[in-house]
């Protein structure tokens, strides 16, 4: 078989991934921490794209890598408008809509489809997405809302739990994803738990709009009722409140720490507070997971947890003791989002799966007595 190489670029709130890929196998990875005074500098996120691309580029050099023996670049997505599940290629219309943030969600993952564009356009080569945050696979009736007009359109971490779900069903199921049915949650920074049926992601908890548990930096779902009064009483704008929703709610609002081990180790040393706060998290995740399970009609053939709260044996525990009336907890810490980068890059290189086109226009828009 063929052999390429692959170079993954994940940009995060706070970090900078890459890594270095030949076919399955991971021959560099770096993870870099920016320092949040260094990112404050800049006014827009997409400002921010020569910092991280000369970062890059002084890492791959220093580690002795030339990018002329890349074959394609992926990045993560983000920016986007709600697509299907699968590898695209970064067009120029794809380039413009994460630049823009053509959907509304401010998050530098939009940062992955222009740096791997970049570096592919200077090397001559292919840039690639794979199953970025905006997929969304809804079934309609996950669609609707109680006011008419307002329906669901979502993001989760789709890149590492569609992964995650694909390894778990090939590894210990002995299946394909589109022959199982599971409940894969992300527990990191922003939490995502959704339903996967027979490949599908049919439903979930949107990770920037507000839905789901508290998350370390997001607030999480509230009664609009509370929130409506929360705003009147503080005489606050939408502006305002919104970066409860992705940046300043759970853990950082209540404790001004989105550090879930500082935060763990604060309630080991008797903070009640803390310990309230974890515990609340948690509670939140495991009511989530079970109505995802009632999404599944109780048919799921196991309970998937990544993200890097999974190294908390706490966490863990608790939501195993909780729901495994339901279906089996299997814990995956960490994330598997740079392999999964490569693995989707690999499937069209090998020819196993076709390289979709981004087209710009929403997978899903709207329902026929709307328009
Ligand atoms: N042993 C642990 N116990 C509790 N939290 C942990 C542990 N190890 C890592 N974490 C937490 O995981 C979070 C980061 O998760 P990660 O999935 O990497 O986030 P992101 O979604 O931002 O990529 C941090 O809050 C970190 O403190
Ligand atoms: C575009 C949303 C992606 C996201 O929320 O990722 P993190 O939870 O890693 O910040």
């Amino acid at each position: 078989m063929k052999t390429y190489k692959v170079l993954t670029i994940n940009p995060g709130s706070t970090s900078t991934k890459i890594a270095l890929f030949e076919n399955e196998t991971c021959l560099y990875s770096k993870n870099v921490a920016h320092d949040a005074s260094e990112l404050a500098k800049y006014n827009k996120i997409s400002d921010q794209l020569p910092y991280r691309r000369n970062m890059i580029l002084d890492l791959l050099e220093e580690a002795d890598i030339s990018l002329e023996d890349v074959d394609v670049f992926v990045g993560r997505g983000g920016g986007l408008l709600a697509c299907q599940g699968g590898t695209y290629l970064v067009s120029d219309l794809m380039y413009e809509h994460a630049r823009n943030m053509q959907n509304g969600v401010i998050h530098p993952a939009s940062l992955g489809p222009q740096l791997a564009k970049d570096f592919a356009d200077q090397y001559g080569k292919q840039a690639m997405v794979v199953n970025p945050p905006d997929v969304d696979e809804l079934q309609d009736l996950a669609r609707m809302t109680g006011i008419k007009g307002v329906n669901r359109i979502i993001h989760l971490h789709s890149l590492n739990l569609k992964e995650t779900a694909i390894r778990h069903s090939k590894n210990v199921l002995h299946k394909k994803y589109e022959e199982t049915n599971l409940i894969v949650c992300h527990i990191g920074g922003g939490i995502s738990v959704s339903a996967h049926r027979e490949g599908k992601m049919i439903d979930g908890f949107d990770i920037v709009m507000g839905e789901g548990p508290m998350a370390p930096t997001r607030c999480g779902s509230i009664a609009v009722a509370d929130v409506l009064n929360y705003m009147k009483q503080n005489q606050y704008t939408v502006d305002d409140i919104k970066p409860l929703l992705t940046k300043s709610g759970g853990f950082v609002s209540h404790l001004g720490i989105s550090d879930a081990k500082e935060l763990t180790k604060r309630a080991s040393e008797g903070d009640s507070y803390a310990k309230m706060v974890w515990n609340t998290m948690i509670y939140q995740i495991e009511k989530c997971i079970g109505s995802m399970a009632a999404v599944l009609h109780g048919k799921v053939d196991g309970i998937l947890l990544g993200g890097g709260m999974v190294y908390s044996e706490d966490l863990v525990q608790q939501i195993r003791q909780t729901c495994s009336f339901i279906a089996p907890v299997f814990a995956y810490p960490g994330e598997f989002e740079m392999e999964a980068m490569a693995a989707g890059a690999i499937r069209v290189l090998n020819g196993e799966e076709k390289l979709k086109e981004y087209t710009g226009k929403l997978c899903w828009n709207g329902f026929e007595w709307d328009k």
